[in-house]
């Protein structure tokens, strides 16, 4: 099959290859040029209000990781972005429950473009739009930065994973707040990424359930770090940071089973204050604490409620995986249920409307202790 790359490499092919010696590229089938960041912002600017609302609620979050504010960030939204208008519906449902418990909660949407996978599968929107291996990354890129626009407009800050090192130039502007996932938390790539990115920044334990490789992710992410990567043009640069001072770790399980519970927060806390870093942390209702049973999730969501209203104050933030239609169905080109996941199982939005009113009477609750 000739794909998009293939067709967008013959057009840019370059006159000045260097001669490569038969030891470079065996494994390579193309290479094409992309956008460069400069343009995807030129065509899509963020502009004066969003911006605002990116600051404002960047600096909600800051305040809630670091203890100083006692609301509870909630990151909620599908576990991957796979149709723009689906998307945004649910943003459009979800910025009212937002505005009813901003006293209590601080709702960020989940808007995840970049899905990293155990071996092979579907990547995400800006990997493969159209989800029939054309790769067709440009509309990927212009189509990501058109949601986080919409979702923005929707009045609600934004979430992602990051996982290409150099995406964030095309789309971070816009994010209010990012995730290092379990298969990328041990790596030097990304945790010298999250140096320099301007959100806070959630560090997942290991899939093995291993925590320390999360604390130590955000130590190195605190750090000034000095590496590869690409400028607002897409030319190769090297970046310096000055560091991340706003990173937190996120419990989501591991092959070992859940690590929402009492005992489990106690370990993570014993080694984030070992560590010398605020005993402060994010647990995701989904992934390996679920089993990614979205019907289980939402009963690990009130679990964690119940430990918020008992007074558990180092659960700063809580993952919610929700998306129209509960469950999940195969990603594909084909025909596809409306507003339903086609990675990770999902709760249904009524069920997510039960958990947000939960999880706010809980942080009631907890102000009470
Ligand atoms: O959150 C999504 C998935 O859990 C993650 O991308 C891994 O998926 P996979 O094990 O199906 O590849
Ligand atoms: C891939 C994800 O999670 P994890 O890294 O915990 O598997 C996710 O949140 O989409």
């Amino acid at each position: 099959m000739t794909t998009h790359i293939d067709e967008h490499a013959s057009k840019h092919a370059s006159s000045a290859t260097p001669t490569l010696h038969p030891t470079s590229n065996l494994h390579v089938r193309s290479m094409a040029a992309l956008p460069s960041p400069r343009q995807l912002l030129d065509e899509l600017p963020l502009g004066d209000t969003r911006a605002e609302l990116v600051e404002s609620s960047r600096m909600d979050i800051r305040t809630i990781v670091s203890g100083a504010d006692d609301r509870l960030l909630v990151v909620t939204g599908p576990c991957s972005v796979h149709d723009p208008a689906a998307a945004l519906d649910y943003a459009s449902k979800l910025a009212p429950l937002a505005a009813q418990f901003e006293q209590e909660l601080c709702v960020v949407m989940r808007v995840y473009f970049e899905k990293p996978r155990t071996t092979v599968g579907w990547k995400g929107l800006i990997n493969d739009p159209d989800m029939d291996e054309t790769y067709d990354v440009p509309r990927g890129l212009r189509l990501a930065r058109e949601v986080l626009l919409g979702v923005l407009d929707a009045g609600l800050p934004v979430g992602c994973e990051f996982l290409e090192p150099t995406s964030p130039q095309f789309i971070a502007d816009a994010v209010s707040w990012g995730a290092i996932g379990a298969r990328t938390t041990e790596s030097q790539v990304h945790r010298q990424l999250a140096s320099g990115l301007s959100m806070p920044i959630g560090f997942k334990n290991a899939t093995d359930g291993d925590i320390q490789v999360a604390i130590d992710g955000c130590r190195a992410a605190n750090a000034a770090q000095v590496f590869f990567g690409s400028d607002f043009d897409g030319r190769a640069a090297l970046v310096s940071t000055t560091g991340n001072p706003d990173t937190h770790i996120i419990l989501r399980g591991g092959r070992g089973g859940p690590n929402y519970q009492a005992t489990n927060l106690e370990t993570a806390t014993g080694l984030l204050s070992k560590a010398q870093l605020p005993t402060r942390l994010m647990v995701d209702a989904s992934h390996a604490n679920s089993g990614k049973d979205h019907v289980r999730q939402a009963g690990v969501a009130g679990e964690i409620a119940d430990m918020i209203a008992g007074g558990t104050d180092e659960i700063s933030g809580v993952m919610l995986e929700s998306f129209i239609v509960g469950g999940r169905q195969e990603p594909g080109p084909g025909p596809l249920v409306y507003g339903q996941s086609v990675t990770d199982a999902c709760m249904d939005f009524e069920t997510t409307e039960g958990v947000l009113e939960r999880l706010a009477n809980a942080v009631q609750k907890r102000r009470q202790q």
